[in-house]
């Protein structure tokens, strides 16, 4: 027995012209976007809400989404940031201590266009065998030409510089730093080290870590000024996540690269880590459909180590062009990609994949610890 009968139509049209037919479990309308696969088995509310999936329309292969519902706590960013949703089938009944709404509330209520019921393993294959794909969501009134033409209008994420878009307007103290733990609620300690985060689609779960490892953070904009950031006299810099392109965000390269001169402390992590490889000369390329997902084995090329870790990317640095200076400290063991860069000579490194990932996998997250190291073994300001 499904539901989704009783869900209005959808499809999902691919600009390669491949047609999905299914039911509308979000919002009605229309969202384009580019096509891709996430692996994970759980945490939808996570991604729906990580900003780095902006413009991505986002299937997930774990094939029953939508079990434990949505609520007000596990929330990535202040919004739902993935253009779309596919998904193989909704459970009759979602139930969970901390749910507030069912999925398909949430879609609604965040205007998030989502279709159910299609194929999700055939997409998939096609996604891995001929890459991301533009696609066209469309629920309630259908018209087919109208999604596969809007399909074939998307440009693709190459190019696109989204960080600024989905940054903060303003810098903010961030304070939620606390843990729950079967004991109840651990406020966090007093802070060690003033850390400036850029927000270039910054995930919550890092800001808490950073926060629980003894940092007071500032959060400032994507477009901030090196020497804006220098008058915080921080003992730290943060380069976060974030979507689409890295290449276009000259002024975030730009300032990084002031900041490395400064020999300021600097941590990225994903879009941060590409733009720490941009700003040390390294290029950026787009993959073929990328790495999301969270059971991607990634060897530390310094200890023999193999973490499993959560992904989610569409481009990566060109392990070829990594000039002087700037050593790889971490491979993919799916394609040998590059995961993790240093620079040699400033206190600076940063992770390809999410070491802060809710609920998990925990394998990397000593690279917070890492960088709070390197800021106490900083010489005093
Ligand atoms: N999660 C991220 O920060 C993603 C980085 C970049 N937008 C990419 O797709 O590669």
């Amino acid at each position: 027995m499904s539901l989704l009968p009783s869900f209005p139509p959808a499809i999902l049209a691919l600009a390669d012209g491949t047609v999905f037919r299914g039911y509308a479990v979000g919002a009605e309308g229309l969202a384009v976007g580019e096509v891709v696969f996430n692996t994970a088995m759980s945490g939808y509310q996570e991604i729906l809400t990580d900003a780095s999936y902006c413009r991505q329309i986002v299937t997930l292969t774990y094939p029953h989404i939508g079990n434990t519902g949505c609520n007000d706590e596990d929330f990535e960013s202040p919004s739902c940031f993935a253009a779309g949703l596919v998904i193989r089938d909704l459970p009759l009944r979602a139930e969970n201590w901390r749910m507030q709404e069912s999925l398909p509330d949430f879609l609604k209520r965040f205007g998030v266009v989502a279709i159910a019921g299609i194929d999700t393993r055939q997409l998939t294959r096609l996604l891995r065998d001929k890459g991301a794909q533009a696609g066209c969501l469309m629920a309630g009134e259908i018209d087919e030409a109208k999604a596969l033409s809007e399909a074939r209008a998307f440009p693709g994420l190459a190019g696109m510089d989204l960080a600024r878009v989905v940054s903060t307007e303003a810098p903010y103290e961030w304070r939620d730093g606390g843990t729950w733990s079967l004991e109840g609620y651990q406020p966090a300690g007093e802070a060690k080290f003033h850390v400036v985060a850029y927000d270039f689609g910054v995930k919550r779960n890092i800001l808490r870590l950073l926060t629980q490892r003894g940092c007071r953070l500032t959060v400032v904009p994507a477009q901030t000024p090196a020497a804006e950031v220098l008058k915080y006299r921080p003992d730290g810099v943060f380069l976060s996540n974030g979507p689409g392109d890295p290449e276009p965000c000259a002024y975030a390269v730009d300032a990084i690269r002031e900041l490395l001169a400064a020999k300021i402390p600097m941590f990225g992590i994903c879009l941060g880590h590409q733009l720490l490889a941009l700003a040390s000369g390294a290029r950026t390329v787009k993959m073929k459909f990328g790495h999301h997902g969270t059971n991607h084995p990634v060897q530390d090329l310094s200890t023999g180590k193999v973490m499993i870790t959560s992904q989610n990317h569409g481009f990566t640095v060109d392990p070829e062009t990594l000039p002087d200076g700037l050593k790889a400290t971490h491979i993919s063991l799916f394609d040998g990609s590059l995961q993790g860069i240093e620079r040699t000579d400033a206190p600076a490194f940063s992770f390809q994949g999410h070491p802060e990932a809710s609920s998990g996998p925990h394998d990397v997250a000593d690279l917070f610890d890492r960088f709070i190291e390197k800021m106490a073994a900083a010489p005093a300001k």
